[in-house]
């Protein structure tokens, strides 16, 4: 990683089709100007960074005692009050016989579902957040964003190796492995990886475009080969879909970087297979549907539960703050009709993205939502509300191994209508703490053991 000193400006290389030029950043291991951001506290903090003391004490103590298990499995409350609405969003489950009432309580069981985005960072964080996810799904594609990325299929088996000592004993978990592509990928390493079973896919992140992606792809051309091998072997590209330029708005990016990028890309290698990662709009949303015959979306739960408002309520909410950002209302209601459609080019990637509490309560916070501990709850409080219950299941457990040609999984999961305990703050022995979606709420939904 080159270096920098920090608080200047830099600038990338500008130009063509090509992404973008540099902005200034946050030191959180985001661009080249400073320490990575592994979710670890800064050992020394460095002026005017992330490191340095926040202006405001954390009135909390860190409350976390909970363990993923009692978050997820016990009902702390009775039935969730419901309305005519929830009647009507249980009658089209129990049509499909998804639904059950046992007693008072209502419940869906489904196929396990899969996660197909998640950031499980690496050594404290990870033995701390891969339970989370792995008491939900069956499987995740597992993000390689970490610093220094995972470039290589070695590296990708390596991790692999130390997300399968963080699970659970007695929990049924397969981490599916991606690498980070750079400028200088060896297609050769990649397809070879690809075919031993250990890469799943392979991930394009514009430089500078999120978390981690100083390393990114500059241009496309000078992947071309890559995009090529990729195509004609049947490897997944995943794409992170934002053009960080400076000159383009924020709220803007991921529809700039359809036309000056992906459209374009998809005309080169009409057969390479792609997930556009994190849809967050309604041209996101069309693009998939233009492509459907071999392009995917996956959309997170924070996109779908809430719109950019959720930024700036009462306050900057620094919790709300993720990459592609929260977009405006019509862009959530095209997101959620894409969901709830049952059309099998979408499927459940939550993009849960674990930051240190610190590094996002910070004058340069740290992009990214943490939603493992309440996943699953957090997508059903959007199929109720939707009254598409029955299409829960397409979503979260069939579409996604259909398009990865994988067969979903045999274990089934039951999930109560019954409010989970309050969600609280996950504690990560050394480093701090991580706050969960839904913090300090109590949760629709619980999930009983699978079965
Ligand atoms: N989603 C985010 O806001 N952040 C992700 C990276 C990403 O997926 O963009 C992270 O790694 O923190
Ligand atoms: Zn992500």
């Amino acid at each position: 990683m080159a270096t920098g000193r920090p608080g200047r400006r830099r600038r990338a290389p500008s130009g063509g089709s090509g992404y973008p030029r540099a902005f200034p950043r946050c030191r959180h291991g985001r661009s080249e100007d400073g320490p990575a951001n592994t979710g670890a506290r800064p050992r020394s903090p460095l002026p005017g960074s992330c490191g340095a003391a926040l202006p405001w004490r954390h009135s909390r103590r860190s409350t976390c005692r909970s363990t993923p298990a009692a978050v997820l499995t016990a009902s702390a409350a009775g039935p969730a009050d419901r309305d005519g609405q929830g009647a009507r969003d249980w009658t089209s489950a129990r049509s499909m016989g998804l639904f059950r009432r046992m007693g008072d309580v209502a419940s869906l069981t489904i196929r396990r579902p899969d996660d197909w985005h998640v950031h499980f960072r690496d050594g404290a964080v990870l033995k701390e957040v891969v339970p989370f996810t792995a008491r939900q799904f069956g499987r995740a594609i597992v993000m390689p964003n970490l610093t220094p990325p995972v470039v290589t299929t070695a590296m990708a088996a390596a991790y692999r190796e130390r997300i399968r000592a963080a699970i659970p004993a007695g929990v049924d978990f397969t981490p599916l492995m991606t690498v980070y592509l750079t400028d200088g990928t060896d297609p050769k390493d990649l397809i070879a990886g690809h075919s031993d079973g250990v890469l799943t896919a392979a991930k394009l992140y514009p430089a500078h475009a999120t978390t981690n992606s100083a390393h990114g792809v500059s241009e496309i051309a000078r992947i071309e080969q890559v995009l090529a091998a990729m195509e004609e072997a049947g490897m997944p590209l995943l794409v992170h879909g934002e053009l960080p330029r400076e000159h383009i708005d924020i709220f803007d990016r991921e529809r700039a970087f359809i036309d000056a990028v992906l459209e374009p890309m998809l005309a080169k290698f009409p057969r390479l297979k792609v997930v556009m990662e994190h849809i967050t709009t309604a041209e996101g949303v069309a693009l998939v549907r233009r492509h459907r015959s071999h392009v995917g979306g996956t959309i997170t739960p924070q996109h779908l539960l809430y719109n950019r408002n959720a930024l700036f309520q009462g306050g900057v909410r620094p919790h709300m703050y993720c990459l592609p950002i929260l977009k405006r209302e019509q862009h959530r209601l095209a997101l959620r009709q894409a969901a709830t459609s049952g059309e099998a080019n979408f499927f459940l990637g939550t993009d849960t993205a674990p930051h240190m509490r610190h590094l996002k309560e910070n004058a340069c916070g740290c992009a990214g939502v943490f939603s493992a501990p309440v996943a699953l709850q957090a997508y059903l409080k959007v199929f109720a509300e939707e009254g598409a219950l029955d299409k829960f299941e397409a979503f979260a457990s069939l579409n996604g191994p259909a398009f990865y040609g994988l067969k979903p999984n045999e274990a089934r999961i039951t999930i109560t209508d019954t409010l989970s305990p309050t969600c609280e703050a996950v504690n990560i022995p050394g480093e701090g703490e991580l706050i969960p979606l839904f913090h300090g709420e109590q949760v629709p939904w619980s999930q009983i053991e699978s079965a």
